[in-house]
């Protein structure tokens, strides 16, 4: 079987049409980055010390060695495209690319990095809007003209969207070439599968430890089927995972310091993965309203996240919307009673 490589994708879909082909060249300068990232994790200690800690953000994260070099070889693979300016997770300000540029592209260089020296998988995300001044990185998830993810686990894939469904290439290492897997993906609408932290049930608002009771309790509790948790800690591998067979995803606010709006990044993180999963049949949303409709204030804010399968985001958004509308002082005991399931 021949398999249409990521170039032949792109070539057919941008073919005559200009601003196409910028999109197309930004993706394949993404995908060719991405190549060397994950020979530096095949290598992983001999390759050096990745998992190194160099730095911290501003908001207190520490900063892997490898996460630094996967920023300088996307943003030095993004430099020869017309990206006119560059938005990523190591860097506290976007950054001018192309002057001439057509696009604006923010990335999380390389996600799951407490996962960098346990040999487990991890990823590069990206997100490509219209470059439209210096706040084109603050445009509303809807804007974007193709976002997706490489995840480097057993396989290097890249999930990708331009807004024609969600597509899955899987790197060939004798050609180097993407090699098309998957033309469209599909999330399964229903679940029994789900991913949180489970160590911050403690610290979840009514509505999440509401519905992760009721899937807790299976087939005696009020969803009636027994559930299973997968986390694997890097959200890329759990995206994946459930472009494949379906699931949820959810990483709430919390009452700890700082994760009031959860942990995940709305413009590098969950805007590329709620456009993957809006064009996969899935859904995305902070709880209340989707991922794609918010309008974001800055490079590096915050959201709540949770996606997957359809039905059952849209079952965590009631929980949501159930546990907003309860008298804030009575009893747990009390208002939990008026929750569906
Ligand atoms: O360690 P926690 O709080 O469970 O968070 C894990 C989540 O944080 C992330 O690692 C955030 O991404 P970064 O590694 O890019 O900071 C997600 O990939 C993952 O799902
Ligand atoms: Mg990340
Ligand atoms: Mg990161």
């Amino acid at each position: 079987m021949i398999r249409p490589t990521l170039q032949d994708h792109l070539d057919r879909w941008s073919q005559a049409d200009d601003s196409r082909r910028d999109v197309a060249s930004a993706v394949l300068a993404l995908a060719g980055a991405g190549i060397r990232i994950s020979q530096l994790l095949a290598a992983g200690p001999l390759a050096g010390a990745l998992a190194a800690v160099r730095g911290h953000h501003a908001d207190g994260d520490s900063q892997k060695e490898l996460d630094v070099v996967a920023d300088t070889l996307v943003r030095e693979a993004l430099a020869g495209t017309q990206v006119a300016l560059f938005g990523s997770e190591e860097a506290e300000e976007a950054v001018a690319l192309n002057p001439a540029g057509s696009l604006a592209v923010a990335v999380d260089p390389l996600d799951g990095s407490s996962n960098i020296d346990t040999n487990m998988t991890v990823g590069t995300i990206f997100s490509i809007l219209p470059y439209i001044g210096p706040a084109s990185l603050l445009q509303p998830g809807s804007a974007q003209l193709a976002a997706g993810f490489l995840v480097y686990g057993p396989q290097t894939a890249l999930a990708l969207t331009v807004g024609a469904g969600t597509q899955i290439f899987i790197l060939d290492r004798a050609s180097g070439d993407f090699l098309l897997a998957e033309e469209r993906a599909m999330v399964l609408p229903e679940t029994a599968e789900y991913a949180i932290n489970g160590s911050n049930t403690r610290h979840w608002d009514l509505a999440i430890r509401c519905y992760v009771e009721d899937c807790q309790a299976g087939v005696d509790g009020p969803r009636a089927k027994d559930f299973n948790t997968r986390w694997v800690a890097s959200m890329v591998a759990d995206v994946f995972r459930i472009l494949v067979r379906g699931g949820v995803y959810l990483y709430p606010g919390d009452a700890r310091r700082g994760y009031m709006q959860g942990r995940l990044r709305l413009v590098y993180e969950a805007n590329p993965v709620a456009f993957l999963m809006e064009q996969a049949q899935g859904a995305a949303t902070d709880g209340h309203r989707p991922i794609l409709e918010l309008e974001p204030t800055h490079l590096h804010q915050r959201v709540p996240l949770v996606f997957g399968s359809r039905a059952e985001v849209e079952r965590i958004a009631r929980y949501h919307h159930d546990a907003a509308a309860m008298p804030e002082r009575s009893p747990l005991f009390g208002r939990r009673g008026l929750l569906r399931a």
